[in-house]
């Protein structure tokens, strides 16, 4: 039997409000605010470790190392590394912020996975996202490739593709773009990908105001390295007009697990022909659930993030993960509380406190990566990153004893914050047994 497993992003101690990601509303409106990395990440890891309690398989993936001195090296700041770091603040705090952030955390957006069942030769895909649209995210996929390889490590089950070409043409954000839709988690199923901007075709419309960061070509491309077949993939254009009121990725507006698809009425362009192409492609039922304006606006979707929401299997049906921001915005609760008394598949909501995450744009869809495992997958995991109760203890203590309360952009200039990093990564790495992940350790 088949599981879905979540991989959450331990958040790093450099997490900071820096308003570096513009098209994201909270990112710009937080900026400069003062961040408290210790609480970022402990929220992160009781939401993982909840999650194990209702019965779930959840995994943790590394943070990655920041500031990111060799990066800083590359454009030429020199001395020692706190000349480095003073340089880089004194030419612009806003880059310092840049190769400081913690922005890996959001691990939806590490790579896109298509399971066994989809591929043509069985083996586990995994395609590292290039991240290119926004500085900040486009230092992380080489890490990140060497952390997922570190984590999936049997070759015999999984595939490691690099990213794709850094160029805007392939813009490619990960599984914040991709839903699998399936019956069974080891049925084959049909991949979803959802994009913002199709460069062949300059006649095709995209948003005017803010950045479409993922391309149908850079989906394209993921559907032929991963094996999938016209039979089992749909592309679908997310609607460029709720791109421009903030939303940045399609997580932020819809969300799918087996054969659910829970969406906003606006998410998508083409919905109906669309729609009938994935039921025809399924060849089993659908529930598509749709969220009419009428009972939540773009905005409220945006500042509530309803659909950056886990959708999970329980034994007792499926269970909506949501961020508090959902309780607290009154139109949001009153439709989450009529959903439950629909007849629909989803039976119960639960809210977390992701807050620190939630002042950057990214809820709980945003700090996890899905994926599912047959048996022998599951097997082909590096054990340390599966969360235990031990491994819970450890990260725990590991938080307490090496994150800072309050972080400010100042602080990222500090030569001691830096040292305090690599001393946590480096217990990191040996805590969740991952060799040598990171640039400092090479
Ligand atoms: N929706 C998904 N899957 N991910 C959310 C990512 C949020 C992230 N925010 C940031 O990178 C803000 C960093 C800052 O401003 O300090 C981003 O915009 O890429």
């Amino acid at each position: 039997m088949a599981i879905e497993m979540n991989f959450d992003g331990l958040v790093g101690p450099t997490h900071n409000y820096a308003g570096l990601s513009f098209g994201n509303v909270a990112s710009l409106s937080n900026a400069n605010q003062a961040s408290n990395p210790k609480a970022a990440a402990k929220q992160g890891l009781q939401k993982a470790k909840a999650l194990t309690e209702l019965g779930l398989t959840q995994g943790i993936l590394a943070p990655q190392e920041r500031p990111f001195i060799s990066q800083l090296k590359q454009l030429g700041f020199t001395g020692s590394e706190a000349d480095i770091l003073k340089q880089a603040y004194d030419y612009s705090p806003t880059l310092l912020a840049a190769y400081s952030s913690a922005s890996c955390m959001w691990t939806a957006n590490a790579a896109t996975i298509s399971p066994s069942a989809d591929t043509a030769d069985n083996k586990v895909h995994i395609t590292p996202a290039n991240l290119i649209e926004k500085l900040h995210r486009s230092i992380e996929f080489e890490t990140t490739s060497r952390i997922l390889k570190s984590t999936f490590v049997d070759e015999n089950v999984f595939a490691h593709h690099d990213a794709l070409p850094a160029h805007p043409f392939f813009g490619d954000e990960g599984a914040a773009n991709h839903t699998r839709l399936c019956s069974e988690y080891d049925s084959k199923g049909v991949e979803l990908f959802v994009y913002g901007r199709e460069m062949t075709n300059p006649h095709r419309s995209f948003p005017k105001h803010f950045p479409a960061r993922q391309t149908l070509e850079a989906s394209q491309s993921i559907a032929r390295l991963h094996q999938l077949t016209t039979d089992n993939t749909v592309f679908m254009q997310q609607n460029p007009d709720t791109i421009d009121q903030g939303v940045f990725h399609n997580d932020v507006i819809s969300v799918g697990n087996r054969n659910v698809l829970f969406y906003h009425e606006q998410a998508f362009v083409d919905t109906e022909r669309k729609f009938d192409e994935i039921r025809q492609k399924m060849g089993t039922e659908v529930h598509f659930i749709k969220v009419p304006t009428s009972e939540a606006s773009i905005e409220d979707a945006v500042s509530s993030y309803l659909f950056n929401t886990q959708l999970v299997s329980l034994s007792d049906g499926m269970a909506i993960i949501a961020p508090k921001e959902c309780e607290q915005t009154p139109a949001v609760k009153a439709y989450l509380d009529k959903l439950l008394t629909l007849d629909t598949p989803i039976k119960a909501v639960h809210y977390f406190d992701v807050k620190q995450s939630m002042q950057n744009g990214g809820g709980p869809a945003c700090l996890r990566l899905r994926v599912a495992l047959q048996q022998q997958e599951l097997a082909g995991v590096n054990p340390n990153t599966i969360l235990t109760n031990e491994l819970y203890q450890s990260l725990d203590a590991w938080i307490e004893k090496h994150y800072r309360d309050s972080l400010t952009i100042k602080d990222l200039a500090d030569p001691q914050l830096l040292v305090e990093c690599r001393t946590a990564l480096d217990e990191l790495t040996q805590i969740m047994n991952l060799g040598s992940v990171y640039d400092f350790q090479r």
